[in-house]
């Protein structure tokens, strides 16, 4: 069967991710998780000095953009791709609160998009993949032949985030991620570059009263409807 481009975007913590990489696994394709990528960078520019207090140095974050390599390996353990930055394996580090209260400053960045957005293009070449993040239906794969928008209440969101940072057992505030997860929608919403708006012809997906094997089910027959016409 002719192999198809899936573009999943949407809102902070509402579950992209969970269904992204349930529906490529089901159907063979590659998941590649964008907001990861972001948040590696936020994590070099932390690590590297670039991002101190609310000050970003941007031109030497331009000057140093081309020695940031970001991949991703499968996790055995998991069954989920790990982020790598540089090759290090920085799969925890970069989904605390740390990275997370800094990052969308940094995704708001021109020349850090059109990097990002170069290698973004690059991995969906051969098509077979289902990538989420703000504008993949917008800017990263206009030519999507599946898009999906999903939202969810903040505080179902900030909820599930909560839930997850505490199984892993990293410290975390309820009201610190309500916060968080607002004021990222709020600087994705509004930035100049991309901005998170959904494709209008995006399937729009509320999942605030859905669960997990819910929202997979739909997905999957959002993908056979459009692969069978
Ligand atoms: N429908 C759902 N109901 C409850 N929890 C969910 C649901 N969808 C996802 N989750 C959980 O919410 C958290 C955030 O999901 P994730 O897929 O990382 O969101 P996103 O990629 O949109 O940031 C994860 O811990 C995930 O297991
Ligand atoms: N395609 C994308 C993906 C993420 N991002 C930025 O990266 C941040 C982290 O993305 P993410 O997908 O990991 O965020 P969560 O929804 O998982 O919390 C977002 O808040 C955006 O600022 C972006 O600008 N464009």
């Amino acid at each position: 069967m002719k192999k198809i481009t899936i573009a999943i975007d949407g809102f902070s913590s509402c579950g992209k991710s969970t269904m992204a990489k349930d529906l490529a696994h089901e159907i063979g394709y590659i998941y590649i998780d964008s907001g990861a990528m972001y948040r590696a960078v936020t994590l070099y520019s932390i690590e590297n000095g670039i991002f101190q207090g609310n000050e970003i140095d941007t031109e030497r974050l331009r000057k140093e953009i081309g020695n940031i390599h970001i991949s991703f390996q499968l996790n055995p353990e998991t069954g989920r791709p790990d982020t790598y930055l540089n090759g290090v394996n920085v799969e925890d580090k970069i989904r605390g609160i740390v990275v997370s209260s800094r990052v969308s400053p940094i995704a708001a960045l021109g020349f850090v998009r059109e990097a990002m957005v170069a290698q973004q293009q690059a991995m969906g070449n051969a098509k077979g993949i289902v990538m989420d993040g703000r504008d993949i239906g917008t800017t990263v794969f206009p030519d999507a032949e599946l898009k999906i928008f999903v939202t969810a209440t903040p505080e179902i969101r900030a909820q599930r985030r909560f839930d997850e940072l505490k199984a892993k057992g990293q410290e975390a505030s309820f009201d610190e991620i309500l916060e968080n997860v607002k004021q990222r929608d709020y600087i994705d919403q509004n930035r100049e570059v991309s901005p998170l708006r959904k494709a209008d012809d995006a399937f729009l997906l509320d999942n605030t009263n859905m669960t997990i094997p819910q929202q997979k089910e739909w997905l999957q027959e959002q993908f056979n409807k459009t692969v069978k016409g």
